[in-house]
């Protein structure tokens, strides 16, 4: 570890990794955050930076794996929030704020008509799923390889993100009854989906599909697959479910069912609308919801649904997304993810990256990346060179070439420089 690094000095963050790894497996509490030999221990956060205990300063585009659009520790999301805590912090009992935060929401999504709060984006998708098997009245799901909805047992399997980063993408502890009426078919690809349908008709209550994949990289749609996947979802009777978690406020004020102008039957939500604090939601056509309990019979509860420090900080969030912050971090991103790929070619190193709004990976690969098995081609040690060049130098990605990276509106020009110089010294040092 010692000469891993140039330009910063871990030995605290050293420290405590022997310290948490006693307490804590492998010393984090999600497999996202580990990464070897240890990751650095966090002190504070503000806008765009991140500083760790060694005092170690990092410009940060993980953002908490995508919520802090308006970097961290904003001042208008610590007042409201303070606002809040002298109010409660829980109440078992409805709140106005939830409808507040509902009709933000319902203003700004093309599906979402009404609204059903959790506590993350797993019992989003997971309670999603329940609502159209419960209506549709069939058991069978389809999900694509590498898609990640979160860690619960219907869709761990042949999932991205941390799961596929430590080797797991099939999560055992999961019984194959649980797991044997998901059906996996892979992205982009029409004709997969068509042989699903067929193979197994009358019996999918619905297609989960994150538009954009963000838990395998960033993996766009191709021209017109969402539109293809919102007519046979129409001609089959299955219910169409977006997974919005990473892209619902993030590549337009209405998520990718905006971006690309496809309308789902619901679509799951989360990080931003908690404004960093932990929530979740369902969100979809009225005819749909409404048959969750109490009004229907399909059960969804929460002891901390709606919580009213998330509901709060959410608002507030929500209520700064306007033209300019979607212009902005757009930009930052596309000047980023341009660089990148420049210099990659300027060092003749491989590449391909892929940027959409304020998203973007690239992937150490010489083809196109478009599915699960294309992405799994990419060199991913030469990924974690570029991550540990990137972190000597004072930029923090996510740890895995199966993330994204996001940008704040914090991420002004000058942060951008200093962003550009070290992806420069980093490939100089790759090739
Ligand atoms: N890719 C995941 C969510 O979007 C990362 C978060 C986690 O697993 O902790």
């Amino acid at each position: 570890m010692s000469n891993m690094f140039k330009n910063i000095n871990l030995s605290k963050s050293k420290k405590l990794f022997e310290e948490a790894q006693k307490y804590l497996v492998k010393g984090v509490n999600s497999p996202v955050r580990y990464f070897k030999p240890f990751p650095f221990f966090v002190e504070k956060a503000k806008d765009c930076y991140l500083f760790d205990v060694d005092g170690n300063r990092y410009i940060d585009y993980c953002l908490a794996y995508g919520p802090m659009v308006l970097g961290h520790a904003n001042d208008n999301i610590i007042n409201t929030v303070k606002e809040q805590l002298e109010l409660g912090t829980a109440y078992g009992c409805p709140t106005e704020k939830e409808i507040v935060l509902a009709k933000e929401i319902v203003n700004r999504m093309p599906c979402a008509e009404m609204v059903r709060f959790v506590n993350s984006g797993t019992e989003a998708t997971m309670s999603a799923i329940r609502l159209a098997r419960g209506i549709t009245k069939k058991n069978k799901i389809i999900k694509f390889d590498g898609a990640y909805h979160g860690a619960h047992d219907y869709v761990l399997v042949k999932s991205g993100s941390g799961a596929l980063t430590h080797g797991s993408p099939n999560s055992p502890g999961i019984p194959e009854e649980t797991t044997k009426n998901t059906l996996l078919v892979p992205f982009n690809n029409e004709d997969a989906i068509k042989k699903t349908i067929a193979e197994n008709k009358d019996e999918i209550a619905c297609i989960i599909v994150e538009p954009v994949m963000g838990n395998i990289g960033c993996i766009p749609p191709k021209e017109g697959y969402l539109k293809f996947l919102r007519e046979i979802t129409e001609e089959n009777d299955i219910i169409l479910i977006f997974d919005e978690v990473i892209t619902g406020f993030r590549i337009a004020p209405g998520g990718a069912q905006e971006y690309y102008n496809v309308v789902p039957d619901l679509a799951t939500v989360g990080k931003i609308i908690g404004g960093g604090f932990p929530i979740g939601a369902i969100v979809g056509k009225k005819e749909l919801m409404e048959n969750f309990s109490p009004n229907g019979n399909i059960y969804q509860a929460g002891t901390f649904n709606g919580n009213p420090i998330s509901v709060s900080a959410g608002i507030e969030t929500l209520k700064n997304l306007d033209n300019e912050f979607y212009t902005q971090t757009s930009k930052t991103a596309k000047k980023i993810s341009d660089f990148i790929g420049e210099t990659a070619e300027k060092y003749k190193i491989p590449n391909k990256i892929y940027n959409v709004s304020s998203m973007f990976q690239i992937y150490f690969n010489e083809n196109e990346v478009v599915d699960y098995e294309t992405a799994k081609k990419s060199n991913t040690e030469r990924f974690m060179k570029y991550f540990y060049g990137l972190l000597d130098n004072g930029v923090f990605i996510a740890p895995s070439q199966f993330e994204c990276c996001f940008t704040s509106i914090k991420h002004d020009d000058e942060v951008v420089e200093k962003t550009l110089n070290a992806i420069e010294e980093v490939f100089k040092s790759l090739k």
